[in-house]
């Protein structure tokens, strides 16, 4: 699929496969979701623009590339989306970061957004879009949805976890997009939960139930 990567790096998957483990607690989970959100973002951001800038080295003077601008945003998927920012921000320290508010209805599974907070103007910045699970896709394709009504359009989303269903509606519906996804799973079940998955994402994150 044309603008879609998926990881397979023996480093995601094993992180992964922690994730998915029923017996990781709140901590390392979250550790962890930090350090796949680090490990992805350093080849999702690959085509960042640079600019040659002239350094003074203890040998002599010379033009050497540096990222163009402070032009990056991150935008969680809250709440999930959050555990991954830090591990963007520590490559990117001067990202703007924004916040887009979702959850999913338990009956539909549609999602509401309840909150929606974007750096402006937007529309010249790169915008990474975070969450770790993409189930339905109506969480992901909603919220790309509202940040090209505020103008964005260098857009990239990624998740740790798919589902084809998800990943298929996503592209369909915003081919435009690059997604980067650390494992592609099998299907959703009856709750439009990811199988095998690892739960619920913010649940686990955040130590709720
Ligand atoms: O692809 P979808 O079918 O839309 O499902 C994925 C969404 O579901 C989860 O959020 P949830 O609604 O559990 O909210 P939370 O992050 O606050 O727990 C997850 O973090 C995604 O945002
Ligand atoms: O498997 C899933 C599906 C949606 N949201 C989650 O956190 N997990
Ligand atoms: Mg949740």
């Amino acid at each position: 699929m044309e603008n879609v990567t998926i990881f397979e790096h023996p480093l995601i998957q094993h992180k992964i496969s922690i994730l998915r483990d029923k017996r990781t607690g709140t901590n390392e989970f979250r550790q962890l979701v930090d350090e796949i959100a680090m490990l992805e973002g350093f080849v999702a951001l690959s085509d960042l623009p640079v600019e040659d800038v002239e350094v003074e080295t203890p040998i002599e003077t010379c033009m050497t590339p540096m990222i163009a601008g402070r032009k990056l945003a991150v935008v969680p998927i809250l709440r999930a989306g959050l555990g991954m920012v830090s591990g963007i921000l520590a490559l990117v320290p001067s990202a703007k970061v924004g916040h887009i508010g979702m959850y999913r209805d338990e009956e539909t599974h549609e999602p509401q957004e309840y909150y929606c907070k974007l750096p402006d103007p937007i529309a010249e910045r790169t915008i990474v879009v975070c969450d770790p699970m993409l189930a339905t896709g109506g969480s992901a394709i909603d919220a790309i949805n509202q940040i090209k009504k505020h103008g964005g359009k260098n857009i990239k989303f990624m998740c740790i976890i798919a589902a084809p269903e998800g990943l298929e509606r996503l592209h369909r519906e915003h081919p435009d997009i690059q997604i980067y996804v650390g494992a592609l799973d099998r299907q959703l079940n009856e709750n439009a939960y990811i199988c095998p998955g690892l739960g619920d994402a913010g649940d686990r994150i955040f130590g709720t139930k």
